[in-house]
């Protein structure tokens, strides 16, 4: 998503990083705001807590939305250098808001739906000697995996869904505020209610799904299926970056199962155990061994 948005690299090796010390910023920042974001607070049920602000979290995110003000101001600065235009200050907010709530809401969303698909596929190995054939099939052997292919590799594609309704990276959506009363069956709510929605239950929900805890990914070769996912909200409030995240994950990937042969470390099944962050992702980094297919294609590319 950096990339997309200002050309830099904020993850990985040092040495791929070209400003070391401002990526790190932007880690300290991003990993500051999901644990804020994440946080339970007790301001908003009780008024004396908000008056007083218990546990100091107003205060603390003040702080970090001026870090992100200053952070961001950087970055608009320098790309003006580059263009070689005057800076107009009232421009500046709505850029600013743009950039951030893209880097914010497209990346960590990103590393996890990865880092699930990749356990859930360590977990299943047929599945994935089965992903592995699918792509060997449809993709000759002198060429690496491109976006247009995406769309010929359903099985693949199902993983990805399969992983989006097991582990939505936002299991409870972002919180809306209903504008008005309203009633929905034989509820009544408040004009200003904190409205959650839990797709992660519904996503497991017996009446919805047959063995809904199971990763299947052939459940969704019928269409109708992947209508029922909720992992990027609806309406107009909805993900709009559902289509580049469906594409960019399973692109990454494609590309590790068509590069690498992947095993777990151990005899043991990988354990899934949930973190607690608002985008949730392992509670414990996923741990695999891997080795280079043998092919003249995949040794000589720049991503090995
Ligand atoms: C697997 C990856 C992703 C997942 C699971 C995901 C999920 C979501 C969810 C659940 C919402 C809230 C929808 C609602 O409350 O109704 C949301 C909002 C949003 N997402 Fe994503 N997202 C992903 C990737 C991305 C990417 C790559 C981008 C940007 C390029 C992005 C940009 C946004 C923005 C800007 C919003 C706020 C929309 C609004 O409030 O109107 N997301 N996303």
């Amino acid at each position: 998503m950096m990339r997309i948005a200002s050309g830099k690299r904020y993850y990985g090796e040092d040495c791929d990083v070209s400003d070391v010390e401002e990526a790190k910023q932007f880690r300290d920042i991003a990993e500051e705001l999901l644990m804020l974001g994440g946080a339970n607070n007790p301001g908003e049920f009780l008024t004396l807590f908000r008056l007083i602000d218990f546990d100091g979290l107003e205060k603390r995110l003040k702080r970090l939305g001026q870090r992100i003000d200053a952070f961001l101001q950087g970055l608009i600065d320098e790309h003006r250098k580059h263009e070689g235009r005057i800076p107009k200050v009232d421009e500046y907010p709505i850029v600013e808001h743009s950039f951030w709530t893209m880097l914010l809401a497209g990346t960590n969303t990103l590393v996890v739906t990865l880092e699930w698909s990749m356990s859930n596929l360590l977990n299943h190995p047929e599945i994935l000697k089965k992903t592995k054939v699918e792509i060997d099939t449809h993709i000759e052997q002198n060429r690496l995996v491109e976006e247009a292919d995406i769309s010929n590799l359903p099985y693949l594609q199902s993983i990805v869904y399969k992983t989006l309704r097991l582990h939505p990276a936002a299991p409870l959506l972002v919180p809306h505020l209903s504008s008005e009363d309203f009633i929905v069956r034989q509820y009544n709510v408040p004009q200003n209610t904190i409205l959650l929605m839990n797709a992660w239950a519904i996503h497991r929900d017996p009446k919805l799904w047959s063995d809904p805890t199971q990763f299947k990914p052939e459940r969704f070769k019928k269409g109708s299926e992947v209508n029922k996912l909720l992992s990027f909200g609806l309406g107009r409030r909805a993900c709009p970056g559902a289509n580049l995240a469906q594409r960019t994950v399973s692109l990454t990937l494609a590309l590790l199962i068509q590069c690498f042969e992947w095993k777990q470390t151990s005899k043991e099944e990988i354990d899934m155990t949930e973190g607690k962050w608002v985008v949730v992702g392992r509670k414990l980094p996923l741990e695999a061994m891997c080795q280079v297919w043998q092919s003249p294609t995949i040794k000589n590319s720049s991503l090995i």
